[in-house]
């Protein structure tokens, strides 16, 4: 069997992808027409050919425009439902999915609307497709920390609904200090807490993620490999990591996919797993990660197969669970 095909069926989990990320230029088309909003594009095409990028920002301006379509329940739901009829084509069993529900209510999109139509979407995933999901709610750090509490405050009537918290948006100039308090509220609520930490920013941002805002698990990650300090502390305390090789790509993170981390954090013990992040926005959904990783930088069967055990170990499940999940790998291995 060829890498592409063991990749093809290989059971994983995704464990970094923010839905607003996932609204493929066909979509935006239709609710925009749906919803009688203007969009500044013409084609399908002409959609694609503006997503071309040289860094995060870049990437952000044109990500929360497009977020602008979406304006109903039935968008949230149709949004998430689309991401998961993809994911499960990539055999996911299980994800866990960011929103950022600033982008939505700063422009009068009531909190309730994004959450009773994304957990609806969840729902029929674990009912037509067998997928099982959480909801990550993400602050946008490019705000101010009084955004921050106001929407984890609005939140609170759907608790039962939200996994976790999450740190999303502009890096630099934003460290992980400035939401300490609402990360320690969010964590005394029960909630689970992961940030974005060394995509663009410095080693210490991915300090501050650990010490300040005490993280169970850390997105991307990737700058961490500039400090040996650092390794050993991820290594030594069994951190995963949500990678996103094509991200990393189209944002400029790394300049070609075969001088990827991901091969070294791998050698060094690190929990690492892959990941699409804004699959509309970077050419490729979760296995488009996995075999052009594969394909760049060599990876063996068993450090694909090890990736993919990774993505259920480092999941917000219950024990029981992670070995359901981790069991069908297995049998899928041994085939
Ligand atoms: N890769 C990323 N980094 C930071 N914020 C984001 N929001 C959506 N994708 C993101
Ligand atoms: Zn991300």
């Amino acid at each position: 069997m060829t890498m592409d095909a063991y990749i093809a069926d290989l059971p994983k989990a995704e464990l970094h992808l923010h839905i607003e990320g996932s609204l493929e230029p066909e979509l935006m088309f239709e609710l925009a027409r749906r919803n009688r909003v203007a969009i500044p594009f013409d084609t399908v095409e002409a959609v694609r050919a503006a997503y071309d990028f040289s860094n995060l920002q870049d990437f952000l301006d044109i990500y929360y425009a497009g977020a602008e379509v979406l304006r109903t329940e039935q968008d949230f739901q149709d949004l998430a439902l689309a991401y998961f009829r993809r994911a499960a084509a990539d055999r996911v069993r299980h994800a866990e999915i960011f929103f950022d529900p600033q982008t939505h209510t700063d422009r009068g999109i009531p909190f309730q609307v994004v959450i009773e139509g994304l957990t609806s979407g969840m729902a029929a995933a674990r009912t037509e497709l067998d997928v099982s999901s959480q909801l990550i709610l993400c602050f946008l750090r490019h705000l101010d920390e009084d955004a921050a509490q106001a929407t984890l405050s609005a939140a609170e009537p759907w608790l039962d609904r939200i996994a976790g918290v999450g740190l999303d948006s502009s890096e630099v100039g934003h460290p992980p200090s400035k939401f300490q308090r609402v990360f320690d509220r969010a964590g005394a609520m029960g909630l689970k807490r992961v940030a974005h930490a060394g995509e663009e920013g410095p080693p210490a941002y991915v300090w501050e993620a650990l010490d300040l805002l005490k993280i169970d698990r850390m997105d991307h990650g990737n700058r961490s490999m500039e400090d040996e300090a650092l390794i050993q502390r991820l290594a030594a305390s069994g951190m995963t990591l949500t990678v996103c090789p094509l991200s990393n790509l189209k944002l400029c993170v790394v300049d070609d996919l075969a001088k990827h981390p991901v091969p070294e954090m791998l050698r060094r013990g690190l929990h690492v797993t892959l990941n699409s992040d804004d699959p509309a926005y970077f050419g490729g959904y979760v296995n488009d990660n996995y075999r052009a990783l594969a394909a760049a930088v060599g990876l063996t069967r068993e450090q694909v197969t090890q990736l993919a055990r990774n993505s259920f170990e480092g999941a917000f499940l219950s024990p029981g669970e992670k070995i359901a999940r981790l069991a069908e790998i297995d049998a899928y291995a041994a085939r």
